[in-house]
Order: C-alpha cells, then sequence, then structure tokens
C-alpha cells in the first residue's frame, strides 16, 4: 500500500470582500496507510479540499502532503501518475466527446502500442458495462453512465491509489451495487469521500470533517456514530433557525 502523509496541512484562500484568508482546512496531520479509507462530514465541512490535496489539485498554504515521498507541490508530476482522481461531476472530467475516445485518451502515455491500447479501452469499458455506449456522444449519456464512465478512465491506467470524490452520488441501485463490488475487488489503495454512509461502513478506516478540521479518524461504525452525533448536535443547536 502507499503512504499519503499531511503534516500539519492547511487551506487557506483569499475571498472578495472579505478582510481575512477563509480558511477552508487547519492543521490536518494525517499518515494514511489502510486500503480502504472513507471521508465523511457536512455539506460544505472539506471534504473535497481534503481529497484535492491529495493529488496536489490543491496545493496546502500551510504544512505539507506527500505520496510515497512525492511533495504534491513540489513534485506534481510523480504524484499524479501514482494517484487517480475521480470527479463528483463527471463533466469536470471526461474531456474527449465519447466515452472511448476519453479512455483511449487515458492510457495515451502508458500504453504505446495501438491495439494494445485499443483492447485495454475495450476491457476498462466491459468492467462497467458501458461497451454499448462507447461510442456515443457523452453528452448523450446519463449522469449515472457518465459517471461510471469517468471512474473506468481513470482506473485504465491503474494508478496505484484511487481518490474518488462522492461516487455514487448520481447511481441507481443496481449501479451503486456495481460500484461498491468493483471497489471491494480493486487492488488500489481508495481514498473516498461519500455521503452514503452504507458505502462509508465498507472502508477500514473513516475520518469525519468538521468546519475544516478532523473531528473523528477510526473505525467505521465509531466514526459514522460520530458523524450522526455532529449532525443531531448541530440541528439541536438551532442552526438551520
Ligand atoms: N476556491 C475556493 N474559494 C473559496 N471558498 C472555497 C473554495 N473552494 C472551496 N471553498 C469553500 O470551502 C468549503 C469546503 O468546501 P468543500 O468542497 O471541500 O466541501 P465538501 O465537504 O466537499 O462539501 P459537499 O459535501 O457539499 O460536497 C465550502 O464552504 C466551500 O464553499
Amino acid at each position: 500500500m502507499s503512504t499519503i502523509s499531511l503534516r500539519n496541512a492547511g487551506v487557506s484562500v483569499a475571498v472578495d470582500g472579505r478582510p481575512d484568508p477563509k480558511v477552508l482546512l487547519q492543521d490536518i496531520s494525517l499518515e494514511l496507510t489502510e486500503e480502504r479509507i472513507g471521508v465523511i462530514g457536512a455539506n460544505g465541512s472539506g471534504k473535497s479540499t481534503l481529497l484535492r490535496l491529495l493529488n496536489g489539485l490543491v496545493a496546502p498554504t500551510e504544512g505539507t502532503v506527500t505520496v510515497n515521498g512525492a511533495d504534491t507541490v513540489r513534485n506534481v508530476r510523480a504524484v499524479r501518475q501514482q494517484v487517480g482522481f475521480v470527479f463528483t461531476d463527471p463533466l469536470s472530467q471526461l474531456v474527449m466527446p465519447t466515452g472511448r475516445e476519453d479512455v483511449e485518451l487515458s492510457l495515451r502515455r502508458s500504453v504505446r502500442h495501438g491495439k494494445e491500447r485499443r483492447d485495454k479501452t475495450t476491457a476498462a469499458l466491459d468492467r462497467f458495462g458501458l461497451l454499448p455506449l462507447a461510442d456515443q456522444s457523452i453528452y448523450e449519456l446519463s449522469g449515472g453512465e457518465r459517471q461510471l464512465l469517468a471512474l473506468a478512465s481513470v482506473l485504465a491506467v491503474e494508478p496505484g491509489v484511487l481518490v474518488l470524490d462522492e461516487p455514487s452520488t448520481l447511481l441507481d441501485l443496481r449501479n451503486r451495487e456495481l460500484l461498491r463490488r468493483t471497489l471491494a475487488g480493486l487492488s488500489q489503495q481508495i481514498v473516498m469521500s461519500t455521503h452514503d454512509l452504507e458505502l462509508a461502513l465498507d472502508m477500514d478506516r473513516v475520518l469525519v470533517v468538521d468546519s475544516g478540521r478532523i473531528a473523528y479518524d477510526g473505525g467505521a461504525a465509531a466514526a459514522v456514530g460520530h458523524y450522526r452525533s455532529l449532525s443531531a448536535r448541530s440541528l439541536s443547536g438551532g442552526d438551520f433557525r
């Protein structure tokens, strides 16, 4: 397994009209070595920002983040080769007109030989039942089909670490189960944010993010319990009055 290390990592951004920077994450120190790591927490708590730190999509403004020793700022290329990132919104990621072309583009660096690349593309699409849709415009696919395609495209290059930002939001029951089984069968280390607490319960370790901090870090059942009580407290504290 890979080792992802965050040392006193924080992210702050300047926001128009605010005198001080907005703090999105603060003082995060973690050593991520488990196979299956979940990230849960309320809307806007900082989950996506935390995931984006892991492959250098967001640079820490405090502290450091490394993947197997490679710094996500100084050595972003080495980090990106190891860490595949699947966005919540597949259209942020799919850049080619069709699924087949998108997967082939993903493979262009790692598989030089044309026939081998085409075969690998077919296998990657077939894994998610996407072959019948391979040559259709990505804009004609349903949201769930696009979400599976984005995952297929990232998985095709077999990254050592797979970071998934809410991968099941658009999926129906059948495809959610397909995703669940596929994730269970992967050899990759997985770091996944989700609002789907059943998916979170499949993880070996779960981080609960609250207002930019790690509020809980431990086993899945206890982490989900902690998150539920945080949410209940926030409701009874009248946050929405
Ligand atoms: N570039 C940015 N500039 C200003 N604020 C930002 C920026 N990126 C994120 N934020 C804010 O940081 C906070 C955390 O956002 P983030 O997307 O990490 O939350 P999240 O936990 O993934 O939320 P959700 O569950 O709704 O997807 C939010 O309040 C968001 O508006």
